[in-house]
C-alpha cells in the first residue's frame, strides 16, 4: 500500500526552491503555500505547533519549517521573529541592531517539523551555520541573505549550490532526510 504523499507546508517560494533542490527527486513533495499562524514561543514551540496545525490542514503528512536569525550578542533575538524585523526595519535595520556591540556574530537556524497527520505528535530536525552580520553585500533575493556573512562571503553572495551545500535548511534537510528513509514509506 502507498502511504500518503508529503505536504510541504509554506507560504515562502523561496523556501520551497531550496527544499526541493536539496530533498531532490528522494522524497515526492508537494507544496501547499498556506502562510500558518505561528506562536510566540521557543522555535522548538513554534514549529511543532506549526506543523501540527499544517496537518490538521492538510488532512495528511506534512512538512513545515521554521527559520530564526539569531544575534549572539542579543541572547539569539530577533530568532523566529526576525521576518517582522525584516520587514520593518530592513538589512540597514538589522545592522544597526548590533551598532552598541563589539560582538556581531549569529546564527541561522532551520528547523523542520514533520506531523504524520491531524492529533499525530510533531518531530523536530534541527540545522545550524554560524556567521556574522555585514553590510548587505549580494542580490537582495531572499530575506537576509545580503547581510548573513559565512566564511568571508555572505549566503547572497554564494552560488545556489555553495548555500545548499553549508546553510543550516541542508543541515536540518539532511537530519529529515535520515529520518524519513526509516520512517516514511515513500522516501
Ligand atoms: O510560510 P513559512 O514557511 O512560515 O515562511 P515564512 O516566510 O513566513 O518564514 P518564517 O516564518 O520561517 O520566517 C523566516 C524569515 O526569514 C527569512 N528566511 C528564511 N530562510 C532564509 C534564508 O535561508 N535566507 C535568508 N532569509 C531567510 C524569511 O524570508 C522570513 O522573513
Ligand atoms: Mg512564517
Amino acid at each position: 500500500m502507498s502511504a500518503p504523499i508529503l505536504t510541504f507546508v509554506t507560504g515562502n517560494a523561496n523556501k520551497l526552491r531550496e527544499v526541493s533542490t536539496i530533498l531532490g527527486d528522494m522524497i515526492p513533495l508537494t507544496n501547499r503555500a498556506l502562510d500558518l499562524p505561528e506562536l510566540q514561543g521557543t522555535l522548538e514551540e513554534i514549529t511543532l505547533d506549526k506543523a501540527r496545525r499544517a496537518a490538521e490542514a492538510i488532512g495528511g503528512p506534512v512538512i513545515v519549517e521554521d527559520t530564526c536569525l539569531c544575534f549572539n550578542a542579543l541572547n539569539g533575538l530577533p530568532g523566529p521573529y526576525v521576518k517582522w524585523f525584516m520587514k520593518e526595519l530592513g538589512h540597514v535595520g538589522l545592522n544597526n541592531m548590533l551598532a552598541a556591540y563589539e560582538d556581531k556574530s549569529a546564527q541561522a537556524v532551520c528547523t523542520f517539523g514533520y506531523c504524520k497527520g491531524p492529533g499525530e505528535p510533531a518531530i523536530l530536525f534541527e540545522g545550524r551555520t554560524n556567521g556574522k552580520i555585514v553590510p548587505a553585500r549580494g542580490p537582495p533575493v531572499f530575506g537576509w541573505d545580503a547581510i548573513f556573512e559565512h566564511e568571508g562571503k555572505t549566503f547572497a553572495e554564494m552560488d545556489k549550490e555553495h548555500k545548499n551545500s553549508i546553510s543550516h535548511r541542508f543541515k536540518a534537510i539532511e537530519k529529515l532526510k535520515a529520518w524519513l528513509k526509516e520512517n516514511h514509506p515513500h522516501a
